[in-house]
């Protein structure tokens, strides 16, 4: 390849995902094509059901089932035995999660910790990382606080510091403000793309809030199966 040529950080191709319900076969995924482009934020609408979570699945290698290809930083995921695709979920991926997934122990500072830790890094730096993120999303004063002690904005900008402390390619976020009232999940959003803006990351992020989507780089809708 032209190392001038600028290659996605995902690509999808042909991906396919049935599910078995009561011995009734359901097609989710009919191949779907996909390109998401290096610091690209790109929303996935589609109503409830469309299979937006079932495609996050697949491109964040969490579970097995799909047909096609997904290649992630070039790097084909079929290709790869289970150790190669836990690395390539470690070196280009990063989830933002709702809220309740942020562990109910720890502090907000430790929640964003953990993960780097998981990645190798040492602690002080994993801690300096952490309290940058945290910072930049307006948390300096909250470090301390366990999930419990904090609102549910509050939470969901500690689930995306967490998200994005390793530096992900591509943040994967399915409704990362679908439990938020409207004002907090607009200012919360609001946040979550100008950091992923600030650190040339890629985005994809599940929504059926065109309202949101809007303010993303690029809307691309699941319908029967496909992106239109
Ligand atoms: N593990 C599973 N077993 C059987 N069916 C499943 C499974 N996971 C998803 N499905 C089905 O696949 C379809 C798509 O589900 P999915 O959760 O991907 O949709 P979604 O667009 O994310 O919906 P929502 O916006 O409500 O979260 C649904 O009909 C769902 O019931």
């Amino acid at each position: 390849m032209n190392d001038r040529q600028i290659r996605p950080v995902v690509e999808l191709r042909g991906l396919t995902r049935s599910f078995e319900q009561g011995g009734v076969r359901i097609d989710v995924l009919r191949g779907v094509n996909l390109d998401v482009m290096p610091g690209e934020i790109v929303a996935l609408l589609g109503p409830s059901g469309s299979g937006k979570s079932t495609l996050l699945q697949a491109v964040g290698l969490l579970e097995g089932g799909f047909g096609g290809e997904i290649l992630i930083g070039g790097h084909s995921a079929e290709k790869s035995d289970a150790n190669a695709r836990t690395t390539l979920r470690r070196d280009h991926l990063g989830f933002v999660y709702q809220f309740h997934h942020l562990l109910p122990d720890f502090d907000a500072r430790e929640n964003v910790v953990l993960p780097q830790l998981v990645a190798g890094k040492p602690r002080k730096d994993a801690e300096l990382r952490a309290e940058e993120l945290l910072t930049a999303l307006g948390l300096e004063h909250r470090l301390d606080h366990r999930p419990s002690q904090l609102s549910g904005g509050e939470q969901q900008r500690v689930a995306v510091a967490r998200g994005l402390a390793n530096r992900p390619d591509l943040v994967l976020a399915d409704e990362p403000t679908g439990n938020l009232d409207e004002a907090t999940a607009d200012r919360v959003l609001e946040q979550f793309l100008s950091l992923v803006r600030g650190e040339g990351s890629s985005a994809l992020i599940a929504t059926h809030n065109e309202r949101l989507a809007a303010r993303m780089d690029r809307v691309v809708r699941l319908h029967e199966g496909v992106l239109e």
